[in-house]
Parts: C-alpha cells; structure tokens; sequence
C-alpha cells in the first residue's frame, strides 16, 4: 500500500552515546504528520538504537546487509542477523555503496531476495550521475537499474519494496532536484512499473526522493503527485530538522 515515508539515513556518523543523544532528542520533537518515521543508524548501534526506540513510532533499519546467510565474509552482516536484533527494513543499493564498494545491479538483485526471503522490507535506491542527466539519459539509466535489480521480482514480491529516487548529483551537494524533476522521474518510475507489472503495482508501490532534502524544501518536493517521501541524509543528523521535513506532509 502506498505510504508517506520520512527515512534518515545517518550513514557513518554517529557513536554510541551521539546516537543515544540524537535518539532523545528525536523523541522530544513532536510529529504533527501521520508520516512513517525511520531512522538508519550505522550497523554497530542498531541494537542500542532499537532498544532505545521500543515504546515510540520510529523504526530503527539498516543502510546495508549481504547477500547470505552466514558464511566466510569478513565483516558482512546478514538479513538474519539484522532480524535477530529486531530490524525489519534495510536500505539497498545506496549510490555511496554503488560508488564505493562497486555494488552492481546483478549484486543488489542478490541482496533484494535474500532480504525478502528473510521476510524483510527493502528501500531500493537507485538515480542518475551528472553526466547521464546532462547528456539526457536518466530515465534510461534509473530503468536499468530498477529493471536490473527488480524485475525478475513477481509482482506480490513489490509488496515489500519501497523505491528511493536518488539522484546521485543531489546528495550532499546542497544542490536539489526541483520539484518538477523529482515529479517527472517519479512519474515515469511509476509508468516502468506499470509497463511490467500493471496498474496495481504502480500506484501501490511508495516511491521516496532523496538528495538535499531540508526543512525549507521538503513541503514543495512532497508536495507533488508521485512524490510520497523522503531519504534524508545530513538533515537526519539534526532532530528538529529532521522532524520538520517528517512534519511536511
Ligand atoms: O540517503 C540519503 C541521501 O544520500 C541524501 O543525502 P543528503 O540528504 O545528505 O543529500
């Protein structure tokens, strides 16, 4: 079913005590909207975080996991790892862990079905680099990844999938997708899905944007059609901004 999602995704930052600190913090703010709250702290911290989090509307998930369930790979964690101490959603396909640790769409599909087969919810993200936008190819390129990674998925599977538009330009960089860039990708994200899936799974499927979301732009962006939420980076470090942007819806 389509929802309204606030995401932060805190990446690596944050200790043990910063993360207690950000947590109460957060739990002071007051949550006007009926949006779905998350947080993504570093792995380390997941169980404190989850802890820390039991009696409120936060869930606590995970920026990444792999692909087995157990096995010979130095400092990997796994879906039934991340279960056992309680996290039900993970963060796939990151453009820092394209970027940086040469995860590829053939990888990713890997990590899509281990997570749903441990019965879990993936945020897939994916979105163009400068170069493909400045040449004309993003939604060539957002349909690959999403056709990479996803569709050999049927389509009850889309049920456990919400989609993250994160133009790769947009994060961290201060510079935003305009609300009209970000409506017409989403658009036509919903149009893919529904070339392959149908209808049904088009309009049901909850699609975030990511990329220099702030208090001072988040009601616009998600404001418009087919835009029902957002993947926050830096301003998930900060409690009342990152409250301000669940609270505008
Ligand atoms: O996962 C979040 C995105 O990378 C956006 O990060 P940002 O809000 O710092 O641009």
């Amino acid at each position: 079913m389509r929802k309204n999602i606030v995401a932060g995704n805190w990446k690596m930052n944050n200790d043990l005590s910063e993360t207690e600190t950000l947590i109460s913090n957060l739990l002071k703010q007051k949550q006007t909207s009926n949006a779905e709250v998350m947080i993504a702290p570093t792995a380390v911290n997941l169980y404190q975080a989850f802890n820390s989090t039991k009696n409120s509307n936060i869930e606590v998930i995970a920026q990444n996991m792999h692909f087995a369930d157990n096995g010979a790979y130095t400092g990997e964690v796994s879906a039934s790892m991340l279960k056992s101490v309680g996290i039900q959603t993970v963060i796939l396909g990151h453009s820092e862990r394209r970027a940086y640790f040469n995860e590829t769409d053939e990888l990713l599909a890997k990590k899509v079905d281990a997570a749903l087969k441990n019965n879990m919810r993936v945020i897939f993200c994916f979105g163009e680099e400068l170069a493909d936008r400045k040449a004309g190819n993003e939604e060539k390129v957002v349909e690959n990844q999403i056709k990479n990674a996803l569709f050999h998925l049927d389509a009850a599977a889309f049920k456990n999938i919400v989609l993250a538009y994160e133009p790769v330009w947009a994060i961290g960089t201060g510079e935003t997708a305009s609300p009209e860039q970000a409506q017409d990708m989403h658009q036509f994200i919903r149009k893919t899905l529904n070339n392959k899936y149908g209808e049904q799974v088009s309009q049901d499927m909850t699609i975030l944007y990511g990329g220099s979301v702030k208090p001072a732009n988040a009601k616009e962006i998600f404001g418009k059609q087919d835009v029902d939420g957002g993947l926050i980076g830096g301003a998930s470090l900060k409690a009342e901004d990152f409250i301000a942007i669940v609270n505008a819806f």
